[in-house]
């Protein structure tokens, strides 16, 4: 993970300008804040002078405490509703932002993701990038005008006095957490994935619920959460301690700057008006060091923020990546794979070696090959889930890596071997592909599928809920809505990873002869282990050493 400063400061300026639209609220929030502090260091001094006035016989005006208290609680409370108010908008905007990433690779990337860990972006850390405003943002602002004040009415009293409440402050507000920043940022990378880790761990757990039962293997689960726990643990231990130390040793600059505010009145106190100034003073130097205990703590939230915002920025540049480029695919031709080659990583064996076909326009074509043999990878390539090591993957004359990756997804339509069903209505999970479409455009994709009549058979028909995962059907019925869910895309290319798996045989009969009726004119790429010879196929290949060896029809 990129380290650096550049590389700490653009994931922010990322999220900082994904929050544009509401930057006139967060403004304005933040100058409420600082409004707020204003009034509440009035009130401080206004105390504190009212309080030695009464020491010495002299009449202070009680108007000022009073109008700085109401001004404080007042500007406090409409301060925490605009700032909360215009951070949940700002993180509405994240949530949405990331969502749209993550629905432009929902055609592919996520079946490569790992869900825990984009459940710990969706999150958790969104949620940390409140604390960019909330918690850094705003409390170094306040810090930024509460330093002056109180060097500035320390300077007065005495020269001295107010360099010393300067440096002190200093190393409150800013040197200590920028220390804890340091070190947090240091451990953040680790900790952060001590929590994705534990997620997982969980997720895995509750997810396989059944199979831990069935093998008795539910102790063996429950010690590797544990472990994964323990972990955690042991690194915020470690940043807790550290952080212990930087704000203890900010607490200590606090209390060195009251112990001179204190020096100060018995110094000046025996004059009158300097021990009204002194008190002042050492009634606002409370209230200021009191603000800055909180910065260590805001040293910490950067780094959290800071590594919240890689991570979530991270989604986003992936496919940045793979879409710089905007030139338009075409919408039909030929798919040609030239000379190409590709493994998984390096130590992996390659799965293609300086594979060449030509898949032309319109044709439906079969890819066989046994289990491993690489007939899902080359989807994922045509998907621009992964590039080819070398070679190239031309459509219509263009190399795909050279088109808009959204626009190119849009001409496929890939049932992958465990697409996704939502949990939400049929008609919901159908309209996912094709927003527009009728209810007449949804029965004839069902009946396509040979899932018609179920649903017509259930009492709310397309509006009945399929539970998560498609869990209130069976295998097979799951399956056939997926199908139909491919069918119902009017992409031009359709690519099919073992359509069939859950069905039966007359059903995938069935099925595979509407599949040669209704696809005509589109290009059709049937991945599978074998055939059953009732498809209707242009050419096939069987995937062998990384070569695609033509069949005979
Ligand atoms: N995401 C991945 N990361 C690393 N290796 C992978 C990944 N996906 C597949 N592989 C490896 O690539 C090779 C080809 O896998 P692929 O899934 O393309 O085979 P397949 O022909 O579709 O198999 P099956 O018929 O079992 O679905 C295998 O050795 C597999 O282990």
């Amino acid at each position: 993970m990129d380290q650096t400063v550049a590389g700490t400061i653009a994931p922010l300026r990322e999220i900082i300008a994904i929050w544009r639209p509401y930057r006139g609220r967060l403004l304005l929030g933040g100058l409420l804040s600082l409004c707020a502090l204003a009034s509440g260091l009035m009130l401080m001094g206004a105390a504190g002078g009212r309080l030695a006035g009464a020491a010495i016989g002299l009449s202070v005006a009680y108007i000022a405490v009073r109008l700085a208290g109401i001004g404080r609680i007042v500007l406090r409370y409409v301060e925490r509703l605009f700032t909360h108010d215009a951070m949940f908008r700002a993180l509405a905007a994240v949530r949405v932002w990331f969502y749209r990433k993550l629905a432009t690779s929902s055609a592919a990337g996520l079946g490569f993701r790992r869900s825990g860990d984009l459940l710990s972006r969706l999150v958790s850390d969104i949620e940390t990038l409140d604390s960019l405003y909330l918690r850094l943002a705003i409390p170094l602002a306040g810090a930024v005008l509460a330093g002056p004040v109180v060097s500035v009415i320390g300077w007065r009293t005495e020269h001295g006095l107010g360099l010393g409440l300067a440096v002190l402050f200093a190393l409150s507000a800013f040197a200590f957490p920028a220390i804890a920043a340091y070190v947090a940022r240091r451990n953040g990378a680790a900790l952060s994935q001590a929590e994705v880790d534990l997620r997982i761990a969980a997720l895995d757990f509750s997810g396989g619920l059944r199979e831990a039962r069935a093998f008795e293997a539910e102790a063996q689960l429950v010690d590797r959460i544990e472990a994964r726990q323990e972990q955690l643990y042991t690194f915020q231990q470690q940043q807790s301690r550290r952080l212990a130390i930087a704000g203890a040793s900010s607490f200590l600059c606090s209390q060195i700057a009251i112990l001179l505010a204190l020096g100060a009145i018995s110094v000046w106190g025996s004059v009158h008006v300097d021990l009204l100034q002194a008190t002042i003073l050492l009634f606002i130097v409370i209230a200021v060091f009191e603000g800055t205990m909180g910065l260590t703590r805001a040293g910490l939230t950067f780094a959290q923020v800071s590594h919240a915002a890689l991570r979530v920025s991270e989604v986003a540049r992936s496919q940045q990546h793979a879409g710089t480029t905007a030139v338009i695919p075409a919408m039909r031709g030929d798919i040609v794979l030239n000379d190409i080659s590709f493994r998984w990583a390096d130590d992996r064996r390659p799965v293609f070696k300086n594979m060449t076909l030509t898949i032309r326009c319109g044709e439906r074509v079969a890819l066989l090959g046994p289990s491993g043999s690489g007939k899902s990878s080359l989807a994922a390539l045509l998907l621009k889930v992964v590039t080819p090591d070398s070679g190239s993957i031309v459509f219509a004359g263009d190399d795909i890596a050279g088109l808009d990756t959204d626009q190119w997804r849009k001409r496929i339509a890939w049932l992958s071997q465990s697409t996704h069903l939502f949990d939400d209505t049929i008609r919901n999970n159908l309209l996912l592909v094709r927003p527009e479409a009728t209810d007449e455009a949804l029965w004839h994709a069902l009946d396509q599928a040979r899932i018609g009549d179920f649903v017509r058979a259930l009492p709310d028909g397309l509006d009945a809920w399929i539970g998560e995962g498609g869990s209130r059907l069976s295998g097979g019925q799951g399956r056939r809505i997926a199908l139909a869910r491919t069918l119902l895309s009017d992409a031009p290319i359709l690519i099919l990873d073992e359509p069939a798996t859950g069905l039966d045989a007359d059903t995938e009969r069935d099925f595979l002869r509407t599949l040669n009726e209704t696809t005509t004119g589109r290009t059709v790429l049937l991945i599978a282990h074998r055939l059953t010879g009732i498809e209707k196929l242009d050419r096939v290949w069987r995937l062998q050493d990384g070569q695609a060896v033509a069949m005979p029809l």
